[in-house]
């Protein structure tokens, strides 16, 4: 078994569209969203240490250690399994996912620390109890665990493969950080969106529906709206999860290029664009094995919500 794992890929996500269609009696939202994968992502190397302790080597702007959803994840991982409490590890983490960008930077930084310590440290854990301690880190946390392209509700936890078009994103990071609290605590989010089945979106998810929490970013953070508005001139471009960022889809990876070109003389110093190419699976999947996957990787019927999955 290996003791050093470098560069292991925690990619980003999309939310293709979001509605939301309630609230919980905690006050957390029920949502309703198809989940993407992207080929960019932040990197994280583990090293591991026999002492039980867990350290992050790298500075991470803005996150102290003992917040880091990574540091977290690991301690958690030691935890739940009373035997591993002596294993310990040093992580190292690249960002390369803007913070509060709606790109679930954080959450796949830490399901991809339980993904690979789990395998590291042999901790025997399945994929939908990695999944299950993950969505105690966040509700971003176990899609990246399922691995899949997903339709998602609940407030993200319930997960249905689905299968989403193979094509190229700009992403438009316009310089701002959204926190989501700020957007889900608006007065003026509407929170009563009809819900959908996922028969409802069989072949184009790109164009289904819409993002809630966009208006509402938009009025809160101006340059989200500003972004949203040039972006728009190539296609229908929307914002991702509670934002920042925005993006939009195209076919061909040459009218993506001249996009992001475009983006880097509007006059706008603070914008960053990149194209990145929508991924089926995470690039780690592999080390998971699933207690209740059937042989094509399709979640069983009682996890899906009793949709179809496509
Ligand atoms: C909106 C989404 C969509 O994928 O992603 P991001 O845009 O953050 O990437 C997620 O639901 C983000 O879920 P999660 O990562 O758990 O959100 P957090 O930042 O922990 O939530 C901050 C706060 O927002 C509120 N919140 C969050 C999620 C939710 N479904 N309902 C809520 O009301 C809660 O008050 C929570 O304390
Ligand atoms: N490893 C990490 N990477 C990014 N953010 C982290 C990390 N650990 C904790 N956080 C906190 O989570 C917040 C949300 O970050 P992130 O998940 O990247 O954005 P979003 O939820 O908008 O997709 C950050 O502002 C930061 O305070």
């Amino acid at each position: 078994m290996a003791s050093v794992l470098k560069n292991c890929p925690a990619p980003a996500k999309l939310n293709l569209f979001l509605h939301v269609t309630g609230r919980r009696a905690d006050g957390y939202h029920l949502l309703q969203t198809v989940f993407q994968l992207l080929d960019v992502g932040d990197s994280l190397d583990f090293s591991l240490r026999d002492d039980g302790v867990i350290r992050r080597v790298t500075e991470v702007e803005g996150v102290p250690e003992d917040s880091d959803l990574v540091v977290r994840a690991a301690r958690l991982l030691q935890q739940a399994v009373p035997d591993k409490r002596g294993a310990g590890a040093d992580i190292a983490v690249r960002k390369r996912l803007p913070m509060g960008g709606g790109l679930g930077g954080g959450s796949s930084d830490a399901a991809t620390t339980l993904i690979t310590l789990n395998h590291l440290w042999q901790a025997g854990l399945d994929r939908e109890q990695l999944m299950a301690l993950g969505l105690r880190l966040g509700a971003d946390v176990p899609f990246f665990i399922f691995g899949r392209n997903a339709f998602a509700e609940g407030v993200g936890e319930a997960l249905a493969e689905v299968r989403t078009p193979k094509c190229w994103y700009v992403v438009l990071e316009p310089g701002v950080q959204v926190p989501t609290a700020a957007i889900f605590s608006s007065p003026e989010l509407t929170r009563d969106s009809e819900p959908v089945r996922i028969t409802d979106f069989p072949e184009a998810p790109t164009r289904f529906g819409k993002n809630d929490l966009q208006a509402v970013a938009e009025k809160l953070f101006p340059p989200v709206s500003e972004a949203l508005k040039w972006l728009r001139q190539y296609g229908d471009a929307r914002m991702t999860g509670s934002g920042a960022c925005v993006f939009c889809a195209f076919a061909q990876e040459r009218d993506a290029d001249a996009v992001v070109q475009a983006a880097q003389s509007t006059g706008h110093p603070q914008w960053k664009a990149w194209k990145a190419r929508s991924i089926e699976r995470h690039p780690l999947s592999h080390l998971l094995k699933s207690k209740s996957q059937n042989s094509s990787g399709m979640l069983s019927q009682d996890r899906m919500t009793g949709n179809t999955v496509v």
